[in-house]
């Protein structure tokens, strides 16, 4: 298992462009199923999930190419709606497949997804909508089996704003026949995204960005090229590193609305933040104040995938801090090993008390999932001393070669991989 090795204590600083968003990028190449021919998707990230997602369709007949950000994929000799319960396992995001397939199959069977152990994660509301749209689902174990010889338009109404039920629910009725409405629906900006996408492909999707999101089936789709918006996880990861570690950093290319609940608590911990069209800077030199209270919600506030990043700096902040986590109830791992490393925080259910300490030292530690072992990076790079980070497959989920990227902005960290064992002569 590889390893990353930080030494602490060293401001970030420079300009960095970030990566196409993971979250946006899997259910797009998903969707890319819909239409039979050769589509191009741009601003694609080298993480493991992508290559799940690849190795998915590949399996499904499908020839996908990923070269430098770019993925070619060629849908038209994909001749199976089964996709293997050891690919499923792999990452929670295999469901996107379930709603694609069903469209073009009229049948797909598929298991219980894997991820990160943050929750229960269950899958009812992708199941409901799916069911509302005509399909009969039958479940044994962890199989389920979808079936509807014809998919019709209907109105859907989420009963939480889950952001995969949507985007389920939009590719499975992009192809039926009428109008569907999904109210309560999500509004993240990789569901706008996703509709960009799919109005690429010849779509009739309003309504993205709003909780009432409205389909009308059309009798088939094209193929295109489309680029993927920046990762603003990624950019959240990035400056509340720079933040954390008094630095100055500038970020381009970004769309800052969709960070707009990060700037915000970053401003009141007193982080300078300076937003010139698509241009961010932070810039820090003095220890973070604390903030009374952030609580994780579904999109605009503040987002659960940047509530471990933020700990770090809350930890460091003078004063104390409650930070509420509302979307997955097993996200506060991190606290054990922030804990080891200095950290003085308390938790209580969802709820955790941080009282800033004025520094956090090296220590030997584990990314517990992904945006833990983000959190975990960013208090080693503040940290005094030398820090390990363990289980680093974690963070190649989402972050595409994350010491490549800190190290441009001068961070002193190196991966470390396993010497493989030699066979005796
Ligand atoms: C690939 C991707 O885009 N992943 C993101 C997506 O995950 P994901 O799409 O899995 O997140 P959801 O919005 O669906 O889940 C939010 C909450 O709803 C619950 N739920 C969800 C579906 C369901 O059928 N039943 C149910 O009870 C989940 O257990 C969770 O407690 O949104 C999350 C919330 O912003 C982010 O943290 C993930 O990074
Ligand atoms: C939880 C996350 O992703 P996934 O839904 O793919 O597990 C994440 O990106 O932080």
């Amino acid at each position: 298992m590889d390893k990353l090795v930080i030494e602490g204590g060293k401001p970030l600083s420079g300009t960095i462009v970030i990566q196409g968003a993971k979250n946006a990028a899997l259910p797009i190449l998903a969707a890319s199923l819909l239409a039979e021919g050769t589509t191009t998707i741009d601003s694609v990230p080298h993480l493991l999930d992508i290559d799940v997602m690849l190795n998915i369709l590949r399996e499904l007949g499908c020839r996908a190419e990923h070269t430098g950000d770019t993925v070619v994929l060629d849908t038209t000799s994909a001749h199976t709606s089964h996709v293997p319960e050891t690919l499923m396992k792999q990452m929670r995001s295999s469901i996107f497949l379930m709603g694609p397939l069903l469209a073009r199959f009229g049948e797909v069977q598929v298991y219980q997804p894997g991820g990160c152990a943050i929750g229960e994660r269950k899958i009812d509301l992708h199941l409901q909508g799916l069911q509302a749209l005509g399909a009969e689902i039958e479940e044994a174990h962890n199989r389920i089996v979808c079936r509807a010889s014809k998919l019709v338009g209907a109105d859907i109404h989420l009963s939480f704003p889950s952001v995969g039920a949507t985007e389920n629910i939009m590719m499975a009725a992009v192809l039926a026949e009428g109008r569907t409405t999904i109210s309560n629906a999500a509004r993240e900006p990789e569901i706008q995204d996703l509709q960009r996408f799919l109005n690429a492909m010849g779509a009739k999707i309003m309504g993205a960005g709003t909780d009432t999101i409205t389909i009308d089936g059309v009798g088939e789709l094209s193929p295109c090229r489309y680029k993927v918006i920046p990762d603003r996880i990624v950019a959240g990861t990035v400056m509340v590193a720079a933040a954390a570690t008094r630095g100055q950093v500038t970020l381009q290319e970004t769309q800052p609305a969709h960070l707009s609940s990060l700037i915000h608590v970053l401003r009141r911990a007193g982080v300078q933040i300076v937003v010139d069209g698509d241009i961010i800077k932070v810039g820090s030199s003095a220890r973070p104040k604390a903030v009374e209270r952030i609580v994780t919600s579904p999109y605009p506030a503040f987002p659960t995938d940047l509530q471990s990043q933020i700990m770090v700096l809350l930890a460091l902040a003078d004063g104390v801090s409650i930070l509420k986590e509302t979307i997955f109830e097993g996200r506060l791992k991190h606290v054990d090993e922030l804990s080891r490393m200095g950290a003085d925080i308390r938790v209580d259910l969802n709820a955790a008390f941080i009282r800033g300490v004025p520094r956090l030292y090296g220590a030997t530690v584990e990314a517990t999932d992904l945006r833990a072992g983000a959190a975990l990076v960013i208090a080693g790079l503040a940290a005094q001393g030398r820090t390990v980070v363990e289980q680093v497959h974690h963070i190649d989920r989402g972050y595409d070669r994350i010491e490549t990227m800190l190290s441009r902005l001068g961070a002193r960290i190196t991966r470390t991989s396993p010497v493989p064992n030699m066979p005796n002569n």
